[in-house]
């Protein structure tokens, strides 16, 4: 039987359901995300460290969960709200359910209660501090969810963080499950090699850039510029991760460094602003950003509109761009930056996931273009 459990927003909103996770409580900025599925990689997405998930889409875990749609070793979001849970779950690739895989992964998660009530209020409001709580004491959950204070100021990129650097191979998934038993080549005949700073990577970040010919050397978060460029890359990755851009101050400097090299250089999500911060400009906490798996953006140059996969609380100030920063991509829910380039040498970033995982590959083109510029700079 499953245990009454409460989700307790820091404006004392109180939302009755019951516990499908990990029994005990759990606190965090409370975001919403409106991917329809996909919601074991967006559970172990690094950058959702410190933010409770819940999702928009009503029937979450149909399909189970497995061993492979993971895009980190661990679950990071901090908890997991939805509507409802449903009894039975299949596919040919699931090995446990979702509520094991929960508590397996040690995840406080709640079902069974109006996720629409609760977007509206995110909405309205903003993300905010919650807490979800086990058991039925509001007053002690109001406590825990005003206990965690703001996403803003919070440096979390060197929590998530490797300790140490370490090589990556492994291309892009593909079915049928190739010979070996494996859905992943690993890739031997890379053309480039890439230092990606890890500040909360995404393995199917790491996965495209593999397939694409990239021998990956990734680093952890505050791995100085010297040390960077002492391993010849040709170029620079720049990952996605979790909290704040601005306290990144380190990451910052380290950037502006290797900008100075003008070795090409790309970013995504917490990369694109850590580069837009390098590069001279601001960054702002958003009122509820950018979660799900279907935005519209809009591709200035091509005009084209594509749709695409976006986790994000802070942007990048568009006012507060130099002249040498030029907006190449733009929310078409917002009109909020999605993506920029230098004008004067070769260095671009993207704030939402071209990488999908989950969502469209529609800006999968941001890789194949990465890696024309890694060609132009070695063929130079
Ligand atoms: N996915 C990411 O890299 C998120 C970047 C940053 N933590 C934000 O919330 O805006």
């Amino acid at each position: 039987m499953s245990k009454p459990a409460i989700l307790v927003l820091a404006d004392g909103s109180v939302f009755h359901g019951k516990s499908i996770g990990y029994d005990g409580f759990t606190i965090g900025e409370v975001v919403f995300n409106t991917a329809m599925t996909g919601y074991q990689e967006i559970l172990t997405d690094p950058s959702y460290h410190h933010q409770i998930v819940t999702l928009t889409y009503p029937h979450i875990g149909n399909t189970g969960a497995n061993d492979e749609d993971t895009e980190s070793r661990s679950v990071y979001a901090a908890g997991l709200i939805i509507r409802d849970l449903p009894l039975l779950h299949s596919n040919f690739r699931s090995n446990i359910s979702l509520q094991d895989y929960l508590i397996k992964n040690k995840t406080v998660a709640i079902a069974d209660i109006d996720t629409r009530r609760l977007t509206r209020i995110l909405r309205d409001k903003g993300a905010q501090a919650g807490c979800i709580y086990v058991g039925t004491d509001e007053a002690k959950a109001l406590e825990l969810a005003k206990s965690f204070g703001s996403m803003a100021g919070q440096d979390l990129a060197q929590r998530v963080t490797c300790n140490e650097l370490y090589q990556w191979t492994e291309g892009e998934w593909h079915l049928p499950v190739s010979n070996n038993g494996k859905a992943y080549e690993t890739q031997n005949q890379p053309e480039f090699h890439v230092v990606a700073y890890d500040f909360g990577v995404k393995h199917n970040i790491l996965r495209m850039l593999a397939e694409r010919g990239c021998r990956l050397t990734v680093v952890p978060a505050k791995t100085s510029a010297e040390a960077v460029l002492a391993l010849n890359p040709d170029g620079i990755f720049l990952s996605n991760g979790p909290g704040d851009p601005e306290p990144c101050d380190y990451a910052i400097s380290a950037i502006q460094k290797l900008l100075a090299t003008k070795k090409p250089i790309f970013g995504i999500c917490l990369g694109h602003q850590l580069l837009g911060l390098a590069a001279g400009g601001k960054t702002k906490k958003m009122t509820f950003g950018h979660h799900g798996a279907n935005h519209p953006v809009q591709d200035l140059d091509s005009q084209k509109v594509l749709i695409t996969s976006q986790n994000h609380g802070f942007e990048v100030d568009e006012a507060s761009l130099p002249a040498n920063v030029r907006v190449t991509h733009r929310s078409l829910f917002d009109g909020t930056v999605q993506g920029i380039e230098l004008t004067d040498q070769s260095a671009f970033s993207f704030q939402g996931h071209p990488e999908a995982s989950p969502g469209p590959n529609d800006v999968a083109y941001l890789f194949d273009r990465f890696i024309t510029e890694l060609r132009k700079a070695k063929t130079a």
